[in-house]
């Protein structure tokens, strides 16, 4: 062991790194990939790291291991010594529950929502691995569990399947779904009939309690003490908690910043608006779910034109599916168009190339104009490029159609932007946060 090794336990070592880290890397990322990892201790000269899953472990050596292990090379370790694999967290004992909590039952959950039954994909792999993981261990790995995304994208789904998954492995445990609005009338209520110390046991009892939209506590002062209280009881008692809320969590003003630190406190994951095969993938689901084949060309129709929302696309099967049960008639793309006609219409109408400029613009500070403009300076560049990426991702537009749009460009130049965001997407952290960002104010 050299003498700088000695000179730094390995733990504080990991502090430092971790503190470096957060000013590298945006901190939604350092929350999501590198948070959940455990140090081992033990490992001499070694350094390694666990990932609670597959996919934390494969991220984690595609974007930060490099710098991880350039910041030990610093402090005397062989780079190559550092590793990740995956493992399970040493867990704590768990503080054993009362006896009236030995009463195990669930409440509030949804029959229909169960793991086996959500589409996986791109946009919701990490959120359903979260999930699952906690279902599977509940109080141990990550607390809370905090799932944000636009509408429509599942969050309520995972949540009932955590929920039903514990209920089923634990039949002792009691899990607790509720919706926030929910939350805050029967502290009202509570409050009005003198019973808030019933409302507070009810909830302090439970293993898992499970709270949709948490958004809807802004501005709602007296449910986040409340509620404050209650986290942290579950959380002291290792009881689990899994939230969802309708974006990241840090931008819901109104909710109290030492509510909101906690909310981070364990992991924070993020559904996006699923891609054209999870859409593809979703209506076949659902339509076999129905006893009912549709064919290749009216899933793709829909699945290409209805881009932003899980909720939607199931809508506009179950109408399509009860106008041809009704009628009597054969599910093609005449029949299909005919049906949907409005929905698509409204679809369509939503996303268009002059509201992602907009949008964009907007984003990055600058003027329509420039975007349009023949300025090459990266400040311009970059963002007519991630706008030409998003026009190509979520308009029908060819890319002739969209370099037109922006100032008369050839298409080969929409080509190359498409290219290089992609490519920066993968090798970039602050611009994959970016390009989400924007896919989710564009797409909710
Ligand atoms: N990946 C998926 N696979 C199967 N069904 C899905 C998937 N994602 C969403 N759904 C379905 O879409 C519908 C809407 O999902 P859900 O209610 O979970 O959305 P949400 O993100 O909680 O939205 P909101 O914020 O509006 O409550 C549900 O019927 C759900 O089962």
């Amino acid at each position: 062991m050299t003498e700088q090794q000695q000179n730094h336990p390995v733990g504080a070592l990991w502090q430092q790194c971790l503190e470096r880290l957060e000013r590298q890397i945006p901190l939604e990322e350092l929350n999501t990939w590198i948070r959940p990892l455990q140090l081992d201790g033990n490992g001499g000269e070694r350094i390694r790291l666990t990932a609670p899953n597959d996919l934390v472990r494969d991220q984690v050596r595609q974007h930060y291991l490099e710098m991880m292990r350039e910041f030990f090379a610093y402090h005397g370790f062989d780079r190559e010594k550092v590793t990740i694999e995956v493992g399970s967290r040493s867990s704590e004992p768990r503080v054993e529950p009362s006896a009236e909590q030995r009463r195990g039952g669930a409440w509030g959950l949804d029959e229909r929502y169960r793991f086996e039954n959500f589409v996986l994909g791109k946009s919701n792999e990490l959120a359903f691995a979260a999930a699952k993981q906690v279902a599977n261990s509940p109080g141990t790995v990550y607390n809370p569990l905090l799932l944000y995304g636009s509408t429509g994208l599942g969050k309520t789904h995972l949540l009932h399947a955590a929920g039903r998954f514990i209920a089923e492995a634990n039949p002792n445990a009691q899990v607790m779904y509720l919706h926030a609005e929910k939350f805050v009338s029967e502290m009202i209520q509570a409050l009005r009939r003198d019973s808030i110390d019933a409302f507070k046991r009810r909830y302090r009892s439970v293993d898992t309690l499970l709270l949709d939209d948490i958004q809807f506590f802004a501005g709602k002062d007296r449910s986040q003490e409340e509620f404050f209280h209650t986290f942290n009881a579950l959380l002291e008692s290792r009881q689990q908690i899994i939230l969802t809320c309708d974006r990241y969590p840090k931008e819901v003003d109104g909710i109290e910043a030492r509510l909101r630190s906690r909310f981070g406190w364990g992991l924070t994951v993020s559904i996006e608006p699923p891609d054209f095969e999870t859409r593809v993938a979703i209506l076949q689901k659902k339509a076999a779910e129905r006893e009912l084949e549709l064919s290749d060309d009216v899933t793709f129709l829909i699945a290409r034109r209805m881009r932003s929302n899980v909720r939607d696309l199931e809508g506009a099967l179950n109408s399509l599916i009860a106008n041809a049960r009704f009628s009597g008639r054969t599910i093609d793309v005449e029949y299909t168009q005919e049906i949907l006609r409005d929905v698509l219409a409204v679809h369509d109408r939503l996303i268009t190339i002059e509201n992602i400029q907009k949008v964009v613009a907007d984003y990055y500070q600058m003027r329509v104009a420039d975007l349009l403009s023949r300025r090459r300076s990266r400040s311009i560049a970059r963002p007519r490029q991630m706008a030409m990426y998003l026009a190509k991702e979520l308009t029908e537009h060819s890319l002739p159609e969209i370099g037109n749009a922006f100032g008369g460009r050839d298409h080969t130049t929409v080509l190359h932007a498409c290219r290089k965001i992609e490519s920066l997407c993968e090798s970039d952290g602050r611009l994959r946060e970016e390009h989400a960002r924007l896919t989710r104010e564009l797409t909710s």
